[in-house]
């Protein structure tokens, strides 16, 4: 079935990703998220069961391939279910944008189990949170992300699937996130190049590569293709379908 939604909503501003206020100048925080949101979208626009794709935040990125929801500041919760209402209950998938390993095989793997089962959940790594929520049926739902969403997700839906997959499951949060994705980067082992938007000194080695990289990830994982498919649908306000 190729008729979902994906909703992704993003946090913008000094306010981004704050449990890393530690770790990261405010300006990093925001490089953090938008890159990594822009890693997710482009993994959603490659996944042929999503018509539409959406971004639910206070201001557009027209740099993106989805369409803009307008975030009125009412709170994640109640903004995500004004969203669902605003597509007319349609199949939806919710999915946070601080999820560097996403691939499309784990959407694929989500949205087949939300098929099959109705509903599909995908848990963080540590078993409590909600990564991701993949509604097939239009019957009501209160989103519930926050602390132990998982467990308040699973109540009004036990039937749903759990789809426990690494790359789905990490999240970053908290500095020994960040600490583990900056280790993965300089391995090379994700496309999130940190060095790419931290200064130097935070990337943890000298990297004669570091400039090269600063100015190849300013359109974060967004390639010439995607970037023109964004422009095209940054001036849509109606549920054109992406033509992936
Ligand atoms: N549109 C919108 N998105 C939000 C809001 N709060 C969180 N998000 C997004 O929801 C997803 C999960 O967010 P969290 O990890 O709980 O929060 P965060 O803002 O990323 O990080 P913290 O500030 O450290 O809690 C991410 O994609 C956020 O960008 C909100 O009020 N509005
Ligand atoms: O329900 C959730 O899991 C929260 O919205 C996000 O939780 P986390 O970002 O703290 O994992």
């Amino acid at each position: 079935m190729t008729d979902w939604a994906a909703l992704v909503p993003l946090k913008q501003g000094v306010e981004s990703k704050s449990r890393l206020r530690d770790a990261l100048e405010p300006a990093e925080r925001m490089a953090l998220a938008s890159a990594m949101a822009a890693r997710v979208m482009t993994c959603l626009s490659k996944v042929d069961a999503i018509n539409s794709l959406y971004c639910l935040a206070p201001t557009v990125v027209p740099e993106w391939p989805s369409h803009w929801l307008p975030d009125s500041g009412g709170g994640l919760n109640p903004e995500l279910e004004g969203a669902r209402a605003q597509l007319g209950n349609r199949p939806l998938l919710v999915i946070h944008a601080d999820l560097p390993h996403l691939t499309v095989e784990d959407v694929q793997v989500l949205l087949a189990a939300a098929n099959d089962c109705g509903c599909a959940f995908a848990p963080d790594r540590h078993g409590r949170g909600t990564n991701a929520v993949a509604i097939r049926d239009a019957d009501p739902f209160r989103f519930a992300f926050g602390q132990d969403s998982l467990m308040s997700h699973r109540q009004q839906r036990p039937a749903a699937a759990i789809v426990e997959r690494a790359s789905l499951g990490f999240d970053v949060d908290t500095p020994a996130d960040l600490a583990e994705l900056q280790d993965i980067s300089r391995q090379g082992k994700t496309e999130i190049l940190t060095c790419a938007f931290l200064p130097k000194e935070r990337c943890g080695r000298n990297d004669p590569g570091h400039s090269a990289r600063q100015s190849e990830n300013q359109g974060g994982s967004v390639d010439e293709t995607e970037r023109g498919r964004a422009q095209q649908h940054a001036c849509c306000g109606d549920d054109a379908s992406l033509g992936i």
